[in-house]
């Protein structure tokens, strides 16, 4: 028998990264090659952006996806919202050359109390949110405390691309495959703070660290390129990265949603105190997922090094949540 759809919002639908997402969740690369969807769409009550989305619905309706069981093109939250088991929310400004991702706050924040106050009002108790506008850890952060009545634990913000920038940088070091490579993380803010960290990593059982072996390659190469591959990308395409922000936004949902089989992957969740975060700040961890639900990877040493990079990438985001506090 086949399933039951489900709703899954995307905002900014006709956006960059809304254009190379959508085809990805239909044809069900998000939830499953069995789970059919309906795609409920937000763009600004705007001529040009609601022009732009009938354009990208067309385009969908022209694919024939057999799992798309509907879309729907809304400017109102509180109906693209609408009982909703998923909400991307990907709609915000993103930032040009020579500008840092918190830059972007002040333009983009009251987004997400408005739509987190739309979720509180009108989606499903159960939605997974995954917040990808920029800075996407405050963002995360205001649309969880607009939502008083949702569980916190379902707003998380996207580590994901920072999680497979840093995967790809330690294969190409190494000559390791990049799909063999466990047990990664980055901890922290969506940033150039983000502390990638590969000290618990293995590929094949075999330690990457001490395969690489090469603290100042460490510091002073990886670190700043993980660190800085967005600001690399804006440089070399004049817009910020798209489709590999799309790539890594199904990533996430799809291991929320349907498991890791026990391997470790990188999200950005509300902290209840774990390594000393203070609790509810939105911080991008090491965590399983199953049956739906994402765990914190606990007990893992944290050395003098890591424990600096940490305090930087916190001091960062508790300076961002201050600057939005009359917001909330
Ligand atoms: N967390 C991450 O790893 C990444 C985050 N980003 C961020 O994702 C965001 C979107 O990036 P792009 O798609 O490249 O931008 P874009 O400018 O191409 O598209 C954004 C779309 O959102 C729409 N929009 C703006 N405000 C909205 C609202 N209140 N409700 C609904 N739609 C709204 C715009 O009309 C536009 O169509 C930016 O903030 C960018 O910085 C980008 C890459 C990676
Ligand atoms: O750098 C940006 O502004 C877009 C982004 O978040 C990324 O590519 O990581």
């Amino acid at each position: 028998m086949s399933k039951k759809p489900v709703r899954v919002a995307v905002t900014g639908a006709a956006g960059q990264i809304g254009y190379a997402l959508l085809f990805r969740i239909a044809s069900g690369e998000m939830l499953g090659k069995d789970q059919p969807v309906i795609l409920q769409l937000l763009e600004i009550p705007d001529e040009k952006a609601q022009n732009a989305l009938k354009g990208v619905i067309m385009e969908l309706e022209d694919c024939a996806f057999p799992l798309l069981a509907g879309i729907e093109a809304h400017s109102d939250p509180l109906q693209a919202f609408k009982d909703t088991d998923y909400a991307l929310l990907v709609g915000a400004r993103p930032r040009g050359p020579g500008m840092e991702r918190a830059d972007l706050l002040a333009a983009n924040a009251q987004i997400f109390t408005a739509q987190g106050k739309a979720l509180n009002a009108v989606a499903s108790r159960n939605v997974k949110v995954l917040v990808v506008g920029n800075p996407a850890n405050t963002n995360a952060y205001i649309a969880m405390k607009s939502a008083p009545d949702l569980p916190a634990k379902n707003f998380t913000a996207m580590l994901r691309l920072d999680h497979n920038r840093a995967a790809s940088q330690l294969a190409a070091k190494a000559g390791f495959k990049v799909g063999d490579i466990k047990k990664l993380t980055v901890w922290g803010n969506h940033s150039p703070t983000m502390y990638a960290d590969y000290r618990f990593a293995t590929v094949d059982g075999k330690s990457v660290k001490d395969t690489i072996n090469d603290q100042d390659w460490n510091a002073n190469v990886f670190l700043p390129t993980v660190g800085k591959r967005g600001a690399a990308i804006i440089n070399a395409r004049g817009l910020s990265s798209a489709a590999s922000a799309a790539n890594a936004a199904i990533d996430h949902m799809r291991d929320w949603a349907l498991g890791s089989n026990g391997e470790w992957v990188t999200m950005g969740v509300p902290s209840n105190g774990e390594y000393g975060i203070p609790a509810g700040i939105v911080f991008g961890f090491p965590v399983t997922t199953e049956n739906g639900e994402y765990k914190i990877v606990e007990g893992l040493a944290i050395d003098a090094f890591s424990q600096e990079c940490i305090n930087k990438t916190l001091a960062e985001l508790q300076g961002e949540q201050d600057g939005v506090k009359h917001l909330l």
